[in-house]
């Protein structure tokens, strides 16, 4: 079978059981079948992505180069996109680190308000009390 055919979502999709099994992973087609049984995440996960697009579920496991070796070894084709396909799943989310990141030095900020507030009550209480003892 040649790699480089082209293949469109509705031709991807009628590949969704364990014998003939095809998944889409950034834009490329796989034929997993002869690896269903393998996978040592077990079939259960590849079969619910069956002929879709399983970029998301593949990345978000975190695979090991190995697994991407065996990915490619079962590359037959790319993703044909027509008119009202679904878009390309993509996988880089690099807008969540940073907005946690923001929250915790948001955090950060407010803890230096409350060290710096509470500093502030102790030195006044403490020249309030010397004031106290020096009109004895
Ligand atoms: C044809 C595509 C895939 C291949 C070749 C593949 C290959 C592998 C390999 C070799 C491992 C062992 C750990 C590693 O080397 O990273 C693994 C683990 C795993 N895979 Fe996949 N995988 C594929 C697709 C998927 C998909 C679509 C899912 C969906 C969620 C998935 C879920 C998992 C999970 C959960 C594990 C961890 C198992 C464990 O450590 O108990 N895999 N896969």
């Amino acid at each position: 079978m040649s790699a480089t055919q082209e293949l469109t979502f509705a031709e991807i999709a009628k590949h969704n059981t364990k014998k003939d099994l095809y998944l889409i992973v950034n834009e490329k087609v796989y034929d997993c079948s002869s690896f269903v049984d393998e996978h040592p995440g077990g079939e259960e996960v590849l079969l619910d992505v069956g002929g879709q697009d399983s970029t998301e579920a593949f990345e978000d496991v975190g695979h090991s180069d190995e697994a991407r070796e065996i990915l490619e070894g079962l590359l037959v084709g790319t993703v044909k996109r027509l008119p009202g396909d679904p878009a390309p799943k993509s996988v880089a989310t690099p807008s969540t680190d940073s907005s946690t990141s923001t929250s915790t030095s948001g955090f950060g900020v407010g803890l230096y308000a409350v060290i710096l507030l509470g500093g502030a009550l102790a030195y006044g209480a403490y020249n309030y009390l010397q004031a106290q003892q020096a009109q004895q």
